[in-house]
C-alpha cells in the first residue's frame, strides 16, 4: 500500500503539489488522473524519494521509499521511458539492473517476454520508437517481481494494441495482489483500466473514489427542452427542485430530473413542446468540469477544501 498525509512540494512560488492525502490499496488499479500540470509526476517523484516533499510524507508498505533495503524488490516503477542508456541492448540494459540490485539473470528473460520484447532483446534500445521504450521501462519496472507499481503515464506512444496490452497487464498484475498505481491525464483512458481514481487538480485532491461512483457522481445528466411557454415550464420545474438555465427565448437546459418527468410535467399543464431530450455529459466531460471547476475555486477563494466534494 501507498499512504501519502499531507504531501505539499513547493517550487518558490509554484505549489506544484498541495497537502495531498491519499491511500493506494492492493489488489486493484488505482489511476491517478489530473490534468497537465495537476502535480501528478512531482507527487510520483516524492512517493518514489526522488524529491523531498516540502511539507507531509508518503510511504511505501509502511516505510520511506528510502528506506527500503532492496527497494526494487519491493515498487517497480516507470517514470521516464528514456531513462537507458541508448547504445545498450534490452536485455543488457536490464540485465545491469538486475545485476546491480541482486535479481537473478533469468528474470530478465522473463519480464523481456511479458512487455513482448522478447524477439528484440538483443537490439540497440536507443533505436526504440516510443512504444518499445515504454515497453523497456514496464520491463525494468517488473524486474524485481515488486509487490507496488508505479507508472506515470504508460499508455504513452502506445499504439492500439498497446494500449490494450497495458490494460490487460495491469489488471492481472492486481488481480494478483499488486498495488498499481497509474497516472493518465485521459479520464476515458482511465475508465477503462482502473478500478479506483484519485483525481487531482492543481496539485489539490479533488476526488477519491471508485470509478464507478466518480462516473455516477460526476455524470450530469440534462434534459434539452425547446417550448413556446418556457417561463411558464421553468417555474414548474424550478417549484419540483429542478435546476433551470434558459437557453434563450424558448430553450431550456434542465438539470436535477430526467426526461419523463419534464415530458408528464409539461402535458399536465398542456405545455406545447417543440423538443425534448435527455443528454448525459460524457466521462471526458465530468472529469473536465471537476477539474475546471478547481481551478475557478483557486481563483475565487484560493483556500484548499476542494477535496471535499
Ligand atoms: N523542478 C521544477 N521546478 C519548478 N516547477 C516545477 C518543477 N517540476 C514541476 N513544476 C511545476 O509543478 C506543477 C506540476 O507539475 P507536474 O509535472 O508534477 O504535473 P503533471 O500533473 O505531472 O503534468 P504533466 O501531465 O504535464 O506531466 C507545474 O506547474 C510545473 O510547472
Amino acid at each position: 500500500m501507498i499512504a501519502a498525509e499531507g504531501l505539499t512540494k513547493k517550487y518558490g512560488s509554484v505549489t506544484a503539489v498541495d497537502d495531498l492525502s491519499f491511500d493506494v490499496l492492493p489488489g486493484r488499479v488505482t489511476g491517478f488522473l489530473g490534468p497537465n500540470g495537476a502535480g501528478k509526476t512531482t507527487t510520483l517523484r516524492m512517493v518514489l524519494g526522488l524529491d523531498a516533499p516540502t511539507a507531509g510524507r508518503v510511504t511505501i508498505g509502511g516505510r520511506p521509499y528510502g528506506a527500503h533495503r532492496r527497494p526494487l524488490f519491493e515498487v517497480g516503477a516507470l517514470i521516464d521511458a528514456q531513462a537507458f542508456h541508448g547504445g545498450r541492448s534490452a536485455a543488457q540494459h536490464l540485465l545491469a539492473l538486475a545485476h546491480s540490485n541482486g535479481i537473478p539473470r533469468r528474470r530478465v528473460h522473463e519480464v523481456l517476454e511479458q512487455v513482448g520484447l522478447g524477439d528484440v532483446a538483443g537490439r540497440r534500445a536507443g533505436g526504440f520508437s516510443l512504444g518499445m521504450r515504454q515497453r523497456l521501462g514496464i520491463a525494468a519496472a517488473l524486474l524485481g517481481d515488486p509487490p507496488v507499481l508505479i507508472l506515470d503515464e504508460p499508455v504513452n506512444g502506445l499504439d492500439p494494441e498497446g494500449i490494450v496490452w497495458i490494460r490487460t497487464l495491469l489488471k492481472s498484475l492486481a488481480a494478483e495482489g499488486r498495488t498499481v498505481f497509474v497516472s493518465s491525464h485521459l479520464m476515458s483512458e482511465m475508465a477503462q483500466t482502473a478500478d479506483h481514481l484519485v483525481v487531482i487538480g492543481r496539485g489539490r485532491l479533488l476526488a477519491d473514489t471508485s470509478v464507478e461512483d466518480f462516473v455516477g457522481r460526476t455524470s450530469r445528466d440534462e434534459v434539452r427542452v425547446v417550448t413556446p411557454q418556457a417561463t411558464e415550464l421553468a417555474g414548474l420545474l424550478t417549484g419540483q427542485g429542478a435546476h433551470v438555465q434558459a437557453v434563450d427565448g424558448q430553450r431550456l437546459v434542465v438539470t436535477g430530473t430526467d426526461v419523463s418527468t419534464v415530458g408528464r410535467l409539461a402535458a399536465a399543464h398542456r405545455i406545447v413542446l417543440l423538443e425534448l431530450a435527455a443528454q448525459s455529459a460524457s466521462l471526458e466531460e465530468s472529469f473536465m468540469e471537476l477539474t475546471r471547476d478547481s481551478a475557478d475555486h483557486t481563483a475565487d477563494s484560493g483556500n484548499v477544501d476542494g477535496a471535499a466534494r
